[in-house]
């Protein structure tokens, strides 16, 4: 026997959770299957636990440079760097505690909603039934009016030719969730990708005391990012001792064989334009490669639903796929993969269906944080898409260096740049990326205005607090060219 759900919604993610709260509030019957734990990426395995280690690797970045403060945890005429050390058995217990916090908070929520939490894989048996096998074994077969797709990605395997990761050791190749069990600072991490998730553990490990080496395909690390914006990034990570190989990629990862448990991995690394290979011996890799959609176990053949080639639900400005009773939203569609994106489906979502909006992705305005120290804030365009984008335009572009920035030269922290797209006729901000200290923070305030549509001489000629960051937002235009 079936039952009926007038919404089921597949995925306790940033964007499902909510949406299925908004419906069951709405008085309609409502499901939410969710194969893991409630909370999606985001809470479980991603922002949220990552953020809590990487405050770990701030205190001990900060201890060590204690004596540039006058600060020391032992003797003062050792003119080395404070030493410290790292439990990472506290490090992951602190992680854990959060995580559990965020997460029963939110299971709570959803069952005091009157949702219908069920715990189980989802697939469709056709386009209005969808199946569900628990996770204590039963089958259930639901239909329903509405199905809210929001199952997320899943970190990538980088093809590699001959790798087998049941040849290494337990533990020793790494995604972005195992990566946050560990008990032990590794002897030698090396990073594979040098995107958002490779940069932040990158650094965390370094600060933690792994000697760490991140290979990178692209000719700069984060390719979204400007070329002087991963410069500086780059400067960054290599002041902070992380090795980092541009242009290359692994092209054959094994056992090391050498009955070491410290050194368990031996890494070959492809150079593009240089011929040979250099090896890399390392106790751990982690796998920072990009991630996939959490599609195929979905059966969405059999409701008629689209994907593009690369799995991603095809979905339509107002989030509706190829079947007109459902929708995506999150990262499973594509596109910007953030929890505030997947929030933003989420009110979209309750805005169109639930109280007569009309809301569309349209031209949404995508904030970012890379959660590095310094962070990097980003907002709107980059200057390469904005030349690219209005080529008929008169753009300046104002790049100030963090060093003057007072509050920066005061807290010693004047790593990175800010940096300003304007279009120069309306004066309108059309991006803004600053790499420095509380960068996602100082980003905000410039994303404000340009939500009001304020002109950069406001910011320009506004009173800020004196010595806050939000001050360089006077003296940033100074280098507008
Ligand atoms: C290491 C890391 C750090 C990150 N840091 C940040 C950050 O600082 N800021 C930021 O904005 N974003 C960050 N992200 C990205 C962010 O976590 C995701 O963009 C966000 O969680 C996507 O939310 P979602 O709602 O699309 O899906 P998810 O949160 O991924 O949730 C999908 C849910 O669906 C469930 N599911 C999958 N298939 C099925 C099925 N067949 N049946 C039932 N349930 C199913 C999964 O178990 C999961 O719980 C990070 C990601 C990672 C990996
Ligand atoms: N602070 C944040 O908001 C945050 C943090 C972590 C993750 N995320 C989200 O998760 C997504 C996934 O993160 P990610 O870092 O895995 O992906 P990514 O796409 O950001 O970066 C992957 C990097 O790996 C490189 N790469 C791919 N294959 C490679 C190979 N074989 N060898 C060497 N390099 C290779 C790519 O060139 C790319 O630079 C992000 O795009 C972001 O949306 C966000």
């Amino acid at each position: 026997m079936s039952i009926h759900y007038d919404a089921i919604i597949i995925g306790s993610g940033q964007g499902g959770t909510p949406l299925s709260i908004a419906f069951a509030k709405a008085q309609h019957k409502t499901a939410l299957i969710e194969s893991s734990h409630v909370g999606g990426c985001c809470i479980n395995e991603g922002c949220t636990p990552t953020k809590t280690m990487i405050a770990s690797g701030r205190v001990a970045y900060l201890t060590r440079r204690g004596p540039q403060y006058g600060i020391y945890t032992g003797d003062q005429t050792d003119a080395a760097q404070n030493d410290i050390k790292v439990n990472m058995e506290v490090v992951r217990q602190r992680k854990r505690d959060i995580v559990d916090r965020f997460r029963s908070g939110s299971e709570r929520r959803i069952r005091e909603a009157g949702v219908d939490l069920i715990f189980g894989t989802a697939s469709f048996n056709d386009e209005q039934t969808v199946h569900v096998r628990t996770m204590d074994g039963h089958e259930m077969s639901l239909t329903t009016d509405r199905v809210f797709i929001c199952s997320g990605e899943r970190p990538a395997i980088p093809k590699i030719d001959g790798f087998d990761v049941a040849a290494f050791p337990p533990g020793a190749i790494l995604d972005s969730t195992s990566i946050q069990e560990l008990g032990v600072v590794p002897s030698h991490l090396v990073v594979v990708g040098g995107g958002y998730i490779g940069l932040e553990f990158g650094q965390l490990f370094r600060r933690l005391g792994a000697p760490v080496t991140i290979i990178q395909r692209g000719a700069q690390l984060l390719p979204r990012e400007d070329a002087d914006v991963a410069e500086a990034m780059l400067g960054v990570l290599k002041e902070d001792g992380v090795r980092v190989l541009l242009n290359a990629s692994p092209t054959a990862i094994r056992p090391a064989g050498d009955g070491d448990p410290a050194i368990a991995v031996a890494v070959s690394v492809g150079v593009s334009g240089q011929g040979g290979q250099s090896e890399l011996r390392a106790s751990h890799v982690l796998f920072a490669a990009g991630r996939v959609p959490n599609t195929e176990m979905l059966k969405l053949g059999a409701a008629n639903i689209e994907t593009t080639a690369r799995g991603h639900i095809i979905a339509d400005a107002q989030l509706r796929t190829s079947n007109h009773r459902v929708w995506a939203l999150g990262d499973v569609k594509g596109g910007p993969a953030f929890t505030h994106i997947s929030y933003d489906d989420f009110r979209l979502l309750r805005t169109n269906l639930l109280e007569k909006g009309n809301l569309t992705v349209g031209e949404r305005l995508v904030p970012y944080v890379v959660y590095t120290d310094p962070q990097l804030g980003h907002v709107g365009l980059h200057e390469h898409e904005a030349r690219k984008q209005y080529p008929g335009r008169r753009l300046q572009v104002a790049s100030m260096p963090m060093s003057y920035v007072a509050r920066a030269l005061e807290t010693d922290e004047t790593r990175g740049l800010m940096k300003a797209i304007v279009d120069t006729e309306s004066q309108r901000i059309l991006g803004f990326t600053c790499l420095g200290i509380e960068g996602g923070e100082i980003m905000s305030l410039v994303e404000m205005a340009m939500i009001g549509g304020v002109q950069w001489t406001a910011l320009r000629d506004a009173i800020w607090a004196h010595p806050s960051l939000a001050e360089s937002l006077n003296n940033l235009w100074g280098f507008l060219k």
